[in-house]
């Protein structure tokens, strides 16, 4: 068993459940777990609720207790809890794997603060390894294709709450660093009447939602006469919870900062 000791924030939810699943089978620790004030899963077993072995942990609702002996925490909730769990890892120099989706330029703005002030942050709109190879083939084809119009399109299951989703946006974000541009400066987030024809350089994004989709993504390259589309399926949350719990166990030997999957998977050298 690793020594790196895991506190699972959001451990009603659906990631939540993976993290302990994926945490059990890694040999991880998983110390704490918590959840919102009034949620279902307080007080309940962790690894029951993860519908595996009982772990003997069980959810909380008080963050400080759930974060007291902590090395790390493992946080897919809402933008709010994680811009709170950041402060709180800043303050006890703790790593903290942020999968949360949604923010607000002011939020991202506030958790790499609390990168510079001790955090060991790893923070990604995707944790899988597929999703992450994906992005250095979009920056790479961005490139090498600069008359092509990118659009980027997505589907994720009925109850998903963002859009579009951190890992559409991670991929514009590869498809603009390509194009040497600012992603705000070229992005089209949401088209409706009489749009008038597509502005060359920009990045559409379009988004789909219902039923159980865990998560798809596709980054087409329309050119002339020609188009390519590089995609990537997620079939179960374990891709994402798995490469969560690498990435904290990976922070481990690491110094304060910010930090992404491409640098846990060495995709950076
Ligand atoms: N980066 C990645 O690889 C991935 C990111 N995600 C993102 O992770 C997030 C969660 O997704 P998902 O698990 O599907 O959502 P869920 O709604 O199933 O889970 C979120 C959990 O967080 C809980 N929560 C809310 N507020 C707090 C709080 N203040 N403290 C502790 N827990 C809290 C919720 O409780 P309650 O329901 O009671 O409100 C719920 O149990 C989303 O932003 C999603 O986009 C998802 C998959 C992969
Ligand atoms: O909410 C989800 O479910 C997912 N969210 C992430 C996102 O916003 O990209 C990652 C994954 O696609 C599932």
């Amino acid at each position: 068993m690793s020594d790196v000791k895991i506190a699972v924030a959001g451990a009603g939810g659906r990631m939540g459940a993976a993290v302990i699943r994926a945490a059990q089978i890694a040999g991880a620790s998983v110390h704490s777990a918590f959840d919102r004030h009034g949620s279902a899963a307080i007080g309940k077993d962790a690894g029951t609720l993860a519908g595996t072995d009982a772990l003997g942990v069980a959810v909380v609702d008080d963050i400080a207790t759930a974060l007291a002996g902590a090395d790390a925490i493992i946080d897919f909730t809402v933008p709010s809890a994680s811009v709170m769990l950041a402060r709180h890892a800043a303050e006890h120099g703790l790593i903290h794997i942020c999968g949360t989706t949604g923010f607000t330029p002011g939020e991202s703005d506030e958790i790499a603060a609390a990168a510079r002030a001790g955090a060991r942050i790893v923070k990604s709109g995707n944790f899988s390894l597929g999703v992450n190879l994906l992005a250095g083939l979009v920056r790479q084809a961005a490139k090498a294709l600069p008359g092509f119009d990118i659009e980027i399109l997505e589907m994720h299951h009925n109850r998903k709450v963002d859009a579009p989703s951190g890992t559409a946006l991670l991929l514009g974000q590869a498809a603009a660093e390509g194009r040497a541009v600012a992603l705000d400066d070229v992005s089209v987030r949401v088209r409706d009447g009489h749009t008038g024809p597509r502005e060359p350089g920009t990045i559409g994004f379009a988004t789909l939602r219902g039923g159980t989709v865990v998560g798809e993504h596709s980054v087409i390259l329309a050119g002339d006469r020609e188009m390519i589309t590089l995609s990537h399926r997620a079939d179960d949350r374990a891709i994402f919870a798995n490469g969560a719990v690498r990435a904290a166990l990976w922070a481990a030997d690491k110094p304060a900062g910010l930090y992404d999957m491409a640098d846990v998977l060495g995709l950076k050298d």
